[in-house]
């Protein structure tokens, strides 16, 4: 269970509080969606989530135990929004050992195998990769990594229709690996795959209820 309790983020330049006492927690294997406007404060919420900002309040806490910021950023996995745009290898290769290059060609072949990436040659480049791929390599990047808890920032932005459905399959399949959690200001085809849905407004999270995730 990954918990989140009391959790508020007010940084020094902000004249209010980011994050106003969140508090919501996610099963193993659940897919949780939380959706809001631009500027609601999703991002911001899944920095402090993976570790990259020290919450001004709150505890978050993975089966029990209270995580650091400096324990979060090894055990949680975050996609940026637009990650093709933070790419930096030259290969598949490059890309997937960024920082790790211990890890063998057999298991980078079978994670890539397991977005769907399989085939593809691991010296081509992450340019060449169409829209769609090269969102399923930036998962394939955390995924890797063996984090407990996935967490995506806008995933299935900028892609067109066909793309989107693809990518939403996989995510659909990957829950019942891991523990994931998407934040989207457009919860339309993601609600579709999620256990649980709140809604982020003004740093404040609400709950959608329990039937309307359901009756989807
Ligand atoms: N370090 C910071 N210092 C001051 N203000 C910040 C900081 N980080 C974010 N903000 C502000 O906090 C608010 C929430 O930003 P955030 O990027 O988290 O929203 P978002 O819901 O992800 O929006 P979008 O969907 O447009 O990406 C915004 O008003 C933003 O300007």
């Amino acid at each position: 269970m990954f918990r989140v309790q009391n959790l508020s983020y007010h940084p020094a330049a902000a004249s209010q509080p980011i994050l106003k006492d969140l508090s919501f927690q996610l099963g193993l294997n659940q897919l949780g969606l939380i959706v809001g406007k631009s500027g609601a404060g999703k991002s911001t919420l899944l920095e402090v989530l993976a570790g990259l900002a020290r919450p001004t309040q709150g505890q978050i806490s993975w089966e029990g135990v209270t995580l650091l910021p400096t324990q979060l950023r090894g055990m949680a996995g975050l996609v940026f929004q637009f990650p093709e745009r933070h790419f930096c290898g030259l290969t598949l290769l490059d890309e997937m050992r960024f920082g790790h290059p211990e890890l063998r060609e057999k298991e980078i072949e079978n994670v890539l195998k397991q977005v769907g990436l399989e085939g593809i040659p691991l010296r081509s480049s992450p340019n060449h990769l169409s829209g769609g791929q090269q969102r399923r390599l930036a998962l394939a990047v955390q995924l890797i990594r063996g984090p407990f808890l996935l967490l995506l920032d806008e995933p299935t932005a900028g892609l067109d229709w066909s793309v989107r459905r693809q990518l939403i399959e996989l995510l659909a399949r990957l829950k019942s690996t891991w523990t994931v959690l998407v934040v989207s200001h457009d919860p339309e085809e993601l609600a579709q795959i999620a256990d649980v849905q709140w809604t982020l407004q003004a740093g404040s999270l609400l709950s959608v209820p329990a039937d309307v995730v359901a009756h989807r």
